[in-house]
C-alpha cells in the first residue's frame, strides 16, 4: 500500500499526466483537494491478468499522456496499468473500464469528514461495475430523492452541470427513478456531460452523497393550500431526513416537499443535522417568479431585476421593494407603484396559478431549476448570498424558527445570515411570517 500525498499530485501536474494509484493504496485528503484544484485526474488501477504497468510500457500517443505512478511501499505486486481512454477530444476525463468484474469499491482513498465523496463508482448490485468515470473536477455525489417532476427537472440541471462525478434518483416508484435515470443518460451526448446518472429505489441503495435534494411527498391539487400538505408529507420528510442523516451523515440537506418552511424545520430535527446542513428551496424559486413577472410587462430583461423574496413559500411571502433594483435603480422609478403591486401579488400566487392551469399537480420547471441552482451554488462553493429557508440567528428580530432569509451558501452549506436593510413594514411583515411559521408547526407537533 502506497499513501499519496500532494507531491505526487503535483508531480502529475507538471507532468501533464494521470495520476495512477493502487486498490488499496491512500490518498490524503490534501491531495485530493490539489487534485481537483489542479484538475488531475486520479485513476485506481484494477488486476487485470494481461495488463502491463505504465512504467513497463512505452506510451502510446494516441491514448493521451502516460499516468504517473509510485513504487509501492510493500511487497504486493506492482498494480497493473489501467485501460485508460479518453473520454472526450479534449482531456476533461478518463473512462477507466476495469477489464474484469470486481466486487467492492475500487478505491482506497480516505474519505475526509465534510469533503466531497471522490468519484467513485457505486457498487451496482448484480451485473458489471459501471465504468468510474474520473474527471477533471467532476467530483462528488448528488442524490435526489423523488424522481418525480420537481426532482426530473432538478436532475436534468444537475447533471447538465457536467460537475458531479455521480446523480442519483430516487423513488419509492424504482422503475420510475430507473427509468427517468436511463433516459437522462441518453442526453450525455446532446448535453456534453459525463457525470453518471442512477435510479434506484432507496436512499440506501443510493449509497453517499455531499448533497441530497428531498422532493418527495405529494403535490397539492386546486382548491388545497400547500399547508394542507403538512401532515401527509411531514411523515415521508421526517423518515426520509432520518434515513438520508445515517446514509449521508456529512451531507447538506436541501427540502424541496410543501409546505416547505415546515418541512425543512422538521427535515432538520429528524436528520439531527446542525442547522447550517439543512436548506429550504423556496426563495430562489420566489424571486425568479417576481424578476420574470416584473419583466412581463417593462422594457427590460428579467435578469436585470434584482430583487429578494423572503418570509414564508405561501400567503406570507415578503418582497421588500426597497430593495428591488432594476440594472441597479430602484425598480419603484421604473414601474408605476400599482402595478408593482399587482407583480408582488401575482408572484406569491404564481404557484396556486400554475397548480390552477395544470389541473394535475404543480410546478415543477422552475422549481426543479432553483433547487440545483442551490446546489450548484454549494457545490462551487461560491459564496452566493440566495434567498432560502434557514433557521433563524436572531438576525432581523427572529430566532430558532425555519423561514426565507438571505443566506450565504459555502460548500457545507449555509455559512451566514446576510442583514439587508429593510423599511419597518418589511421587517414586521417577516417577523409575522416566521410567527405563522411557528403556529403551523405547534400545530404539526400537535397533531403528530
Ligand atoms: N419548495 C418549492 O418551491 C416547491 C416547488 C414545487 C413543488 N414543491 C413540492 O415538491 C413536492 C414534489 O412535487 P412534484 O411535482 O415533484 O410531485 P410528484 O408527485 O411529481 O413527485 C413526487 C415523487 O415523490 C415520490 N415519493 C413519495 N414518497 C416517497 C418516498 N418515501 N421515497 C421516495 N420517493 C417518494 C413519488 O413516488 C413521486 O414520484 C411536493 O410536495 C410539492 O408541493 C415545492
Ligand atoms: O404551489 C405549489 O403547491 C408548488 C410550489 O410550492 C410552487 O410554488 O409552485
Amino acid at each position: 500500500m502506497t499513501v499519496w500525498g500532494a507531491d505526487a499530485v503535483e508531480d502529475a501536474h507538471r507532468a501533464g499526466q494521470a495520476l495512477v494509484i493502487a486498490a488499496r493504496d491512500i490518498l490524503t485528503p490534501l491531495a485530493q483537494e490539489r487534485a481537483r484544484e489542479l484538475q488531475v485526474a486520479i485513476t485506481t488501477a484494477v488486476t487485470p491478468p494481461t495488463a502491463v504497468t505504465p512504467r513497463a510500457s512505452a506510451p502510446s500517443p494516441a491514448a493521451g499522456p502516460a499516468p504517473v505512478t509510485r513504487a509501492s511501499a510493500s511487497t504486493a505486486p506492482a498494480p497493473p496499468a489501467p485501460v485508460l481512454v479518453r473520454a472526450r477530444a479534449a482531456p476533461r476525463a478518463w473512462v477507466y473500464s476495469p477489464p474484469a468484474p470486481f466486487v467492492g469499491a475500487p478505491s482506497g482513498a480516505l474519505y475526509r469528514r465534510g469533503a466531497p465523496v471522490a468519484g467513485r463508482s457505486a457498487v451496482r448490485a448484480g451485473g458489471p461495475p459501471r465504468p468510474v468515470v474520473v474527471g477533471a473536477g467532476r467530483t462528488g455525489r448528488v442524490v435526489v430523492v423523488g424522481a418525480g417532476h420537481v426532482g426530473m427537472i432538478a436532475a436534468l440541471r444537475l447533471v447538465d452541470a457536467d460537475q458531479f462525478a455521480e446523480v442519483v434518483l430516487v423513488d419509492i416508484d424504482e422503475g420510475r427513478a430507473a427509468g427517468i435515470a436511463l433516459d437522462l443518460t441518453h442526453t450525455a451526448a446532446l448535453s456534453g456531460f459525463a457525470t453518471a446518472v442512477r435510479g434506484v429505489g432507496t436512499v440506501e441503495a443510493a449509497g453517499p452523497a455531499d448533497y441530497v435534494v428531498i422532493t418527495a411527498g405529494k403535490p397539492r391539487q386546486p382548491g388545497m393550500s400547500r399547508s394542507d400538505l403538512i401532515s401527509t408529507n411531514a411523515a415521508i420528510v421526517g423518515d426520509l431526513a432520518r434515513r438520508c442523516a445515517a446514509v449521508s451523515p456529512d451531507a447538506v440537506l436541501v427540502v424541496v416537499t410543501n409546505p416547505l418552511d415546515e418541512m425543512t424545520q422538521h427535515a432538520w430535527q429528524a436528520s439531527g443535522f446542525p442547522s447550517s446542513r439543512v436548506v429550504g428551496m423556496a426563495g430562489v424559486l420566489d424571486t425568479a417568479r417576481f424578476q420574470a413577472l416584473a419583466a412581463l410587462g417593462g422594457s427590460f430583461r428579467a435578469d436585470q431585476v434584482s430583487a429578494w423574496a423572503l418570509g414564508s413559500h405561501g400567503e406570507e411571502m415578503v418582497i421588500p421593494l426597497s430593495q428591488a433594483r432594476i440594472d441597479g435603480r430602484p425598480l419603484t422609478d421604473r414601474i408605476p407603484s400599482a402595478d408593482v403591486r399587482a407583480v408582488v401579488d401575482r408572484a406569491r400566487g404564481s404557484g396556486a396559478e400554475v397548480v390552477g392551469l395544470l389541473r394535475s399537480g404543480s410546478a415543477f420547471m422552475a422549481p426543479g431549476m432553483s433547487a440545483a441552482r442551490m446546489v450548484l451554488a454549494m457545490a462551487r462553493d461560491s459564496g452566493e448570498v440566495l434567498p432560502a429557508a434557514v433557521l433563524a440567528d436572531g438576525t432581523y428580530g427572529i430566532r430558532d424558527v425555519y423561514v426565507g432569509l438571505p443566506a450565504r451558501l459555502g460548500r457545507h452549506g449555509v455559512t451566514g445570515i446576510v442583514p439587508v436593510d429593510l423599511q419597518p413594514d418589511e421587517l414586521a411583515a417577516l417577523r409575522a411570517a416566521a410567527d405563522r411559521i411557528r403556529e403551523r408547526l405547534a400545530d404539526l407537533a400537535t397533531a403528530s
